[in-house]
């Protein structure tokens, strides 16, 4: 039988087999899957995120996928490795429950960051992101459950990608997602995890984050077998606030991006790059014609101050 982990702040969980203690903070969120806790580690450890299963096979199975991966960063010497702490049952009541311990990420979801820090955010942060991807798809695996809720963005804009239930080696079918950022859902290809799905979700999400109506209303229209890329690419073309992102957008639907790496290669020379260039030409340094009227005009309102103290 699935089971209901709910604990009060304040409950001490410790670890059947390595003894790990945790004290629980607050519950940082809840999913389909399981709830996620904020835990500090005693004695005097740091922060950190606990989540438990409502179903051990399926904790289990994420577990699997977060230690393989942990392994395969480590093996390739990224500083990524650190992201799973530790693994164990918690016994209460007579049963054990499965959770671990990972990196706590103090962030918010990439829609609610972008709604209160603004559009212009989503250059840097949809650059990052496409990189975080690119690096999980060079060690063999596809997120596959792409979405806002799993994508945090700290207050320096930095990316992490949590929850990684639906993570699924190069190959296999996606065995987790979610309607609207799922390649099959908008009949453009298949559930197989390959590095197109992610960046088809990619593409969906940036839809979502600047035209959430519009891609709500081609969701519910129409029967399932009409949906499709015509109504997706149409609305590419016609909206004003994806026009930075067209062309990109276009080729990342019909998944034209081979890999990850290529997307987010795309990504920094044409919507990355042309954003960074206009930044910096409004903060270019002033013409030198302009310096010596500066100083005659310095030198006239220095002049006017003394006629008026005189
Ligand atoms: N490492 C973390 N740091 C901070 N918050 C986290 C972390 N991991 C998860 N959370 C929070 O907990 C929530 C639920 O976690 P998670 O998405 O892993 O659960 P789930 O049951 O797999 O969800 P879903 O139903 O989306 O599959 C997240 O939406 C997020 O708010």
């Amino acid at each position: 039988m699935p089971l209901d982990p709910d604990f009060s702040p304040g409950t001490v969980v410790t670890g059947k087999w390595k003894q790990g203690k945790y004290v629980i903070l607050r519950t940082l969120g809840k999913g389909a899957n399981g709830i996620v806790y904020l835990v500090q580690r005693e004695p005097g450890g740091g922060r950190y995120a606990l989540k438990m299963g409502f179903n051990g096979v399926d904790l289990q199975s994420e577990i699997n996928v977060l230690t393989s991966l942990e392994s395969r960063y480590s093996q390739a010497g990224h500083k990524s490795a650190s992201y799973l702490k530790e693994v164990d049952d918690y016994r209460t009541n007579g049963i054990d429950i499965p959770f671990y311990v990972m990196k706590y990420v103090r962030g918010e979801p990439i829609h609610h960051f972008i709604q209160k820090h603004g559009s212009d955010w989503i250059t840097i942060t949809g650059l990052r992101l496409l990189k975080k991807l690119a690096e999980l798809h060079r060690l063999g695996y596809i997120f596959c459950d792409l979405k806002p809720q799993n994508v945090l963005v700290t207050r320096y804009g930095e990316v992490e990608l949590i929850d990684y239930g639906g993570v699924s080696p190069v190959g296999r079918s996606a065995k987790q997602f979610t309607e609207w950022y799922d390649r099959g859902y908008w009949n453009a290809g298949s559930r197989v995890a390959d590095p197109e799905y992610d960046v088809f979700s990619f593409a969906l999400l940036l839809i979502h984050l600047l035209e959430g109506d519009e891609l709500q209303r081609l969701a519910g229209e129409g029967l399932p077998q009409l949906r499709g890329m015509g109504p997706l690419t149409a609305l590419i073309q016609r909206s004003e606030r994806l026009s930075p992102y067209k062309g990109w957008l276009a080729q990342a639907v019909q998944g034209k991006f081979e890999n990850a790496e290529i997307a987010f290669l795309h990504w920094k020379k044409h919507v990355y790059g042309p954003v960074k260039r206009q930044r910096e030409s409004r903060s270019e340094p002033a013409p030198r014609w302009l310096i010596p009227s500066f100083a005659l005009s310095a030198l006239i309102m220095a002049g006017a101050i003394m006629f008026l103290f005189r």
